[in-house]
């Protein structure tokens, strides 16, 4: 069996999380350090931790939330349905296998009468949750082992939500069908969870389980085992999630889990029914429990080489280069590519495609040793979605054929106006780092980035965010900070451009994306784009490189397409170029050797959805402008060469 020590319970002095007066008191900063330590140890070895509170006090807002729920989930379908939010995600909801009622901290209340009842408890349990997962988040970093600075990853939260703005995070309570014959539903299915850390309270001993890996076994062979997570009163699951193990450089491994169908305490019947698509769930009796996710901000810049920059763990290059920096929102989008199946939101699969029961025991067991890994991507199910996303796969399912771009996983879809991800030198570049060197060298990407000083959270983040804080000292270097400010907007508005004309660059992005990462670029001259917005703005500043003087032909006009119209078809060679964007999109494009690059350039540029004012283009470690319309040739570019991609911010 695993180690099921590691799953003893963990004493939690919960002022201890507050460190208000650690420094003076050696006890207690001894034992904030020894309670770090534990926790850090738990997180690495088994994705999970078990935290007995120290009062009853400390645990009451999760008990009463429980409470109220149970009762709620018992009561008539009437009320249940006055409880229904416009708002996805949110309020009472019915899933295959269990009913829902979900709230976000600091949400305006939804319903009315006896459900706004709920929606205070659940408020209330939303509070101490969101704080104590921010403390929990903070001792984490602060472990000797890992010594990260808190800010770091508190930066990227939101600030503590006021009431009537919700949060990022979310707190569902969850009815389980409590039959065996249930096991099958989505509600039972393993995953993992996509935010920061997940707490889980239950009244209930037993029905969450862990998978972890065998005592001593390590390596791919290494055999995975079910675990039951101990829970009940005064006790909290802490689940590592996918956003953390990213953030930290795979580090951490999100923990895969599960809920078995188990009966709560025989209670009445209760009055109302079953639901449609919950057989017996409506009917009383199956386990409730309350799970809140800490999730980063949307609009949150997680950049794995930044936040572990200078931390006692290193994190080997590979891990971080299969890790660019990403907004929350398009990291969501890469979790949601790899974990196409959502326990919260009910998908249509066919009973034959469900995925879990086929899984292999061990299938995604913790990656052996404490090594991270470069991020595999894995086919498993999320935790939720909200119902927007939900909408949008469908949408999607049925409309155009998502594009696939990307070495490093970019998500399904994002060729039809989702999130687009954006390659690590992109974002570095737009973060205000200087990439350098070739594309192949991933190393000197990742180089660069661990090299640039006081890159560490969002442009102005707040640190030391909600209880717990660390102190609020400043992780960002503040004469850079203006800089990533206006990054980061960069990064915002090129999301932001994404979603607005998503349908329009998808319509436009079809007839050359075709299904896979190879475009054909069309040859005719209507394809020609006009010249970019930024045309001349490379000319003064960009050296010649010195293929460019030794070529007679470089340098000036050249209407778009020009050259390449005058190449009688069938009798020139062609040449396959990727542009590329390090650990972000990769495009392979077919093209004539006297086809000017600007055609492939703003093709690419279409494709990953960026202003082409701001793309800049890199061939053997020189700039060159695509607006000068010179060909492959000219550049001496030759079969299977590569160009490298990235954003430049103009005037910073
Ligand atoms: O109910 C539980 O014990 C776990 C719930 C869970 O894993 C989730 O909501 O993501
Ligand atoms: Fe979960």
């Amino acid at each position: 069996m695993a180690e099921p020590q590691l799953l003893a319970p963990l004493k939690l002095q919960q002022d201890l999380l507050e460190l208000n007066d650690l420094v003076p008191d050696e006890d207690r900063g001894r034992a904030y350090i020894s309670f770090c330590t534990q926790l850090l140890t738990r997180l690495q070895q088994q994705g999970v931790a078990v935290l007995e509170l120290d009062s009853d006090e400390g645990f009451s807002a999760f008990a009463r939330a429980l409470d109220t729920c149970a009762d709620f989930f018992a009561s008539q379908q009437s009320v249940k349905l006055g409880a229904q939010s416009a708002v996805p995600g949110e309020g009472y909801a019915v899933r295959p296998g269990k009913e829902l009622l979900a709230v976000r901290p600091g949400a305006p209340a939804w319903g009315s009468g006896r459900s706004r009842t709920q929606h205070a408890a659940l408020q209330k349990a939303c509070c101490a949750s969101d704080r104590l997962a921010r403390g929990l988040l903070a001792a984490l970093c602060r472990s000797p082992a890992l010594d990260l600075h808190s800010g770091r990853l508190l930066g990227l939260l939101d600030d503590t939500p006021l009431l009537g703005q919700a949060g990022a995070g979310v707190l569902r309570v969850a009815r389980y069908s409590p039959h065996p014959e249930d096991a099958h539903q989505l509600a039972f299915a393993p995953h993992h969870d996509r935010g920061v850390l997940t707490l889980v309270a239950s009244a209930a001993q037993q029905g969450l389980q862990v998978q972890v890996k065998q005592q001593q076994q390590e390596g791919p062979g290494a055999e995975a085992a079910w675990v039951d997570v101990p829970l009940g009163p005064g006790r909290l699951a802490v689940l590592c999630g996918y956003s953390l193990s990213y953030g930290l450089g795979g580090m951490l491994q999100p923990v895969l889990h599960r809920v078995q169908p188990r009966p709560q305490q025989p209670q009445p019947e209760a009055a109302a029914g079953a639901v449609a698509g919950a057989r017996g769930v409506g009917g009383g009796g199956g386990r409730v429990s309350l799970a809140y996710e800490l999730c980063f901000r949307p609009n949150a810049c997680v950049d794995p080489a930044g936040i572990m920059e200078g931390a006692a763990a290193e994190v080997p290059a590979d891990a971080l280069a299969s890790r660019p920096a990403l907004l929350t929102s398009a990291l969501m989008e890469r979790f949601a590519a790899s974990h196409p199946v959502s326990i919260n939101v009910g998908q249509v699969i066919k009973q034959e495609q469900q995925p879990w029961v086929k899984q292999e025991p061990g299938a995604n067991a913790p990656q052996p040793g404490p090594r991270p890994q470069p991020e595999e991507p894995v086919d498993l199910v999320s935790e939720d979605e909200g119902e927007e996303r939900a909408a949008k796969r469908r949408r999607q399912a049925g409309g155009a054929e998502a594009a696939v771009v990307g070495a490093a996983g970019a998500a399904a879809g994002e060729a039809a106006g989702g999130a687009g991800q954006i390659g690590y030198r992109a974002a570095a570049a737009a973060l205000g780092w200087t990439p350098v060197g070739r594309s192949a060298g991933v190393a000197a990407a990742t180089a660069t980035a661990a090299s640039r000083p006081g890159v560490n959270g969002p442009a102005g983040a707040p640190q030391g965010a909600g209880a717990g804080g660390g102190g609020g000292g400043g992780a960002a270097n503040e004469p850079q900070s203006q800089q990533r400010r206006a990054s980061l907007r960069l990064l915002m508005q090129q999301q932001q451009q994404q979603q607005q004309h998503g349908a329009a660059a998808a319509a436009a992005a079809a007839p050359t994306v075709s299904g896979s990462d190879s475009v054909q670029v069309n040859q005719e001259p209507q394809a020609a784009q006009p010249p970019a917005a930024s045309a001349g703005n490379d000319v003064g500043g960009v050296p010649a490189t010195e293929r460019d003087r030794l070529t007679p032909a470089a340098g000036g006009g050249g209407g778009p397409g020009q050259d390449g119209q005058h190449v009688q078809p069938g009798t020139e060679r062609s040449l396959d170029l990727t542009i590329k964007g390090i650990g972000g999109p990769e495009v392979r494009f077919t093209v004539k050797p006297s086809t000017p690059l600007q055609k492939i350039c703003s093709a690419y540029c279409r494709k990953v959805q960026v202003c082409e004012a701001a793309a800049r283009f890199m061939f053997d470690g020189q700039r060159f402008d695509p607006s000068l319309q010179r060909s492959a040739e000219e550049l001496g570019m030759q079969d299977g060469d590569v160009i490298d991609f990235f954003l430049e911010l103009a005037g910073s």
